[in-house]
């Protein structure tokens, strides 16, 4: 695949819809961008690009498996010509103590030969920006946001010095607003001084895309970095500046209609994707599931689910859902502990889908990074063309390499409007 020229870019992301995000901003800066799933495999022929980022499902499991895959993907990029690698992490910085992003980082800092890495979340589009070094969710530091109830890895801590400081071998430093505003220079010596004190990573400051856009300028010649879209949407400016774009990168997933039935699935906990499925059931039936009977018996839920879409599909779309409020949340998670859970219903989820496109379901949204990751696993989709925004960080994907090419939307839980199930739809054709 892409045997062309080399890569401009080269990203690993750890979540699918993080992936999708990042594709969705580097393709509107002007690269022209493919999701892969996992390293593609050698048979699987993708249109020539500018940038691949590729999605793997390392944020929620044991760091030194995160690890090695990172490492895989980072070393195939690299075969591919790419002289900078980014890890696109969650603009929320989503980690335990325990893992992915400081190990991660590590080792792939270290395979790059670099002594420090620039890492900022900052994603303003979004509403994500880093003050010294404290992230904020719009007006609320990260511990005060609602990714303080996240099913998976609650966010306790909105100092991300200290944060990257618990899950790296290395020290972190700081590039303060001040350093930023002098410009890409003083950043590029704030990084030297710091490696030279034996910082392995340096948090950096940003509030607007012109802060990013400095980061990039920054950073673009070194060889790895850390971030999610803002960091993406720097680095793809100063490429494109540099002459490494392409005019027109959206028209590369532009096709024709695909057709069949529309289905949603949300297993997000967000507060976005929970207002989101409320406004849902004023357009398209919306069926609830009960996370605790998925647990006892998923068999049972993912029947009925499938006989609930069976009656209704062929009318139009239908939003299947088992997300449910904190407190339910918390519940379920004592009864049963959290990965128990998590995986329970991302596995009942993935099977709902995997049952819908045996019903003739070809358009497909899907609301939650790991339930995305565990929904396009079961079907086998390997790699998605870069279409068109439907909100800040979700596109509309087609599938490449699939005989009868899907349209999917992969949304972050945290992003999109109150009608955004509807709006996407609307979009794929
Ligand atoms: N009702 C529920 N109770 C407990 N966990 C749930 C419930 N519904 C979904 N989950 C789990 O919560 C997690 C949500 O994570 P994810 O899909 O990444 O969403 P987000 O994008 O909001 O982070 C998944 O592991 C999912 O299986
Ligand atoms: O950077 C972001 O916020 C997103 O791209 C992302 O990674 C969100 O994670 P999920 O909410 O788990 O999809």
């Amino acid at each position: 695949m892409t045997d062309g020229k080399p890569l401009a870019l080269g990203c690993v992301a750890d979540d699918y819809t993080g992936a999708s995000d990042l594709a969705n901003t580097l393709t509107k800066a002007g690269l022209r961008t493919v999701q892969t799933i996992g390293i593609p495999a050698s048979d699987l022929a993708l249109p020539e690009t500018d940038a691949v980022v590729v999605a793997l499902k390392s944020r929620s499991i044991p760091a030194p498996e995160a690890v090695a895959r990172s490492r895989e993907a980072e070393a195939w990029l690299r075969q591919r010509g790419a002289a900078h690698v980014m890890f696109k992490v969650c603009s929320t910085f989503d980690s335990t103590d325990a893992g992915n992003i400081g190990p991660v980082a590590d080792a792939l800092r270290e395979d790059a030969g670099e002594a420090i890495a620039l890492v900022t979340p900052a994603f303003p589009e979004t509403g994500r920006s880093v003050y010294q070094g404290n992230l904020f969710v719009g007006a609320l530091p990260l511990n005060e946001s609602p990714l303080k109830d996240h099913p998976l890895n609650p966010m306790r801590d909105a100092n991300l010095v200290r944060v990257l400081e618990r899950q790296s071998r290395h020290g972190v430093g700081l590039i303060d607003m001040a350093t930023v505003a002098k410009g890409p220079e003083a950043v590029a010596a704030r990084l030297e001084a710091l490696a030279a004190e034996g910082k392995g990573a340096a948090i950096a400051d940003a509030i607007f895309d012109d802060d990013l856009e400095t980061l990039g300028r920054a950073i673009v010649g070194r060889r790895f970095s850390v971030g999610a879209s803002g960091l993406g949407l720097g680095l793809a400016r100063a490429l494109a500046a540099d002459g490494r774009g392409t005019r027109d990168a959206a028209g590369a997933a532009v096709g024709e209609p695909v057709g069949g039935h529309a289905a949603c699935l949300a297993g997000s906990c967000s507060q976005a994707t929970l207002g989101q499925i409320a406004a849902a059931g004023a357009v398209m039936p919306v069926l609830r599931l009960d996370a605790g009977r998925i647990v006892a018996d998923r068999e049972s839920v993912v029947a009925e689910a499938l006989a609930f879409a069976r009656e209704r599909i062929a009318a139009g779309p239908v939003l299947i859902a088992s997300s449910a409020d904190p407190a339910a949340v918390r519940a379920l998670q004592s009864q049963h502990g959290s990965e128990a859970a998590g995986h329970a219903v991302e596995a009942a989820l993935s099977a709902i889908a995997e049952g819908l496109v045996a019903q003739g379901v070809r358009r497909l949204v899907i609301a939650g990074g790991e339930t995305s990751g565990a929904a396009v696993d079961r079907l086998g989709l390997r790699a998605f063309l870069v279409g068109p925004e439907i909100a800040a960080g979700v596109p509309v994907l087609r599938t490449a390499g699939r005989a009868e090419p899907m349209l999917l939307a992969l949304k972050s839980g945290n992003f999109g409007g109150p009608d955004f199930f509807a709006r996407a739809l609307d979009m794929m054709r």
